[in-house]
């Protein structure tokens, strides 16, 4: 659905130039939901402008949806549906008829714009606002509102800048369901920007990680995860005089690193990491069974996309951006 190459913007201001994109490579597929996440600055706005045909690429090409941006941009507008980071709806309009009015400005018919209309909000959870005015709507719901808009001429791909910045936890996951509900039900591929990692965790696919206009990382939540230096594994044990045994076993467990013991707590610990905490155990438990060193608790601790983000990028995505 997306494929880029070398995709750049320079922009040039009174103090010098900003190279806001420095040559993006990407590929997204049919049907997928892929995040694009990146501190404040670091691009992903600049690129999602140029990936809708809002702003030219200083070098690179892409093509979206079948249609080359440079060659065919109004194909690509044609095709994909554009949610921005603020809303497009004005306050005092009624909300039906802010729908119908987007809908004509892709040539649909009024009569079929109400009815298509009337649908999305049925979908998005928007009954019974057709006739209020936008501004009576909640955040979430004006959110909801704006991504109607982006979805009415049935297009392919969707594109949300941000879908959840400003909007209350519950909003939030509510518009979680919403936008895997577009993938599950209408076959949608979304591209979509944010700076919450749990919200990249809990709806994409796979996530590019940019920083200084560059993809400094790509994958799947999980693959990302284990990228950074595996899950934590720690067994509490039952007998202090047993550590050195635990200790010895973890250590032989394949790509284990950092295996330690704590002795400082109630109950002594033996912590090891390892490259899948889930692959690793049931043969640790049986060597520990075997050896009668015996447990008194296991933990597996995953690491989280902000541990991969400090990693990738040196800074914690919580210090870079507001979420
Ligand atoms: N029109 C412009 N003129 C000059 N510099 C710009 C312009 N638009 C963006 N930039 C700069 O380009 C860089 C990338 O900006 P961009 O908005 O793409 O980042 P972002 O990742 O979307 O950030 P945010 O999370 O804050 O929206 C920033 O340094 C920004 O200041």
């Amino acid at each position: 659905m997306i494929r880029a190459r070398g995709l750049a913007r320079t922009f040039t201001s009174r103090r010098g130039a900003v190279h806001a994109v420095q040559g993006v490579d990407l590929d997204v597929a049919r049907g997928e939901v892929v995040g694009f996440l990146g501190p404040n600055g670091a691009g992903k706005t600049t690129t999602m402008r140029m990936l809708t045909t809002l702003l030219a690429p200083t070098a690179g090409e892409a093509q979206v949806v079948g249609c080359d941006l440079r060659t065919d941009p109004v194909g690509v507008r044609r095709r994909i549906g554009y949610v921005p980071q603020s809303g497009s709806s004005s306050p005092e309009a009624r909300v039906g008829e802010e729908l119908v009015d987007h809908a004509a400005l892709y040539g649909i018919p009024k009569a079929t714009g109400r009815t298509r209309g009337q649908e999305l909000f049925s979908r998005l959870d928007l009954d019974g606002v057709w006739e209020r005015t936008v501004r009576t709507l909640s955040g979430g719901q004006r959110r909801r509102l704006d991504i109607a808009k982006g979805l009415v001429h049935d297009p392919e791909l969707v594109f949300l800048d941000e879908p959840t910045t400003g909007l209350d936890p519950q909003s939030r996951a509510n518009l979680w369901t919403h936008i895997s509900g577009l993938r599950d039900s209408h076959g949608t591929t979304v591209f979509l920007t944010t700076h919450y990692l749990d919200e990249a965790d809990a709806l994409c696919d796979r996530i590019l990680v940019i920083d200084h206009g560059t993809i400094v990382a790509e994958g799947t939540p999980d693959q990302l995860k284990q990228r950074v230096s595996g899950d934590a594994v720690e067994l509490e044990l039952d007998d202090a005089t047993r550590t050195g045994d635990a200790l010895a076993l973890v250590s032989a467990l394949p790509g284990a690193t950092d295996a330690v013991v704590d002795t400082s707590g109630a109950t002594p610990r033996v912590r090891v990491r390892v490259p899948s905490g889930g692959r690793a155990l049931p043969g640790l438990l049986r060597q520990l069974d075997a050896a009668g060193v015996a447990l008194a608790a296991v933990d597996v601790q995953r690491p989280t996309l902000d541990d991969v983000f400090l990693e990738m990028t040196g800074r914690s995505l919580r210090e870079g951006g507001e979420g």
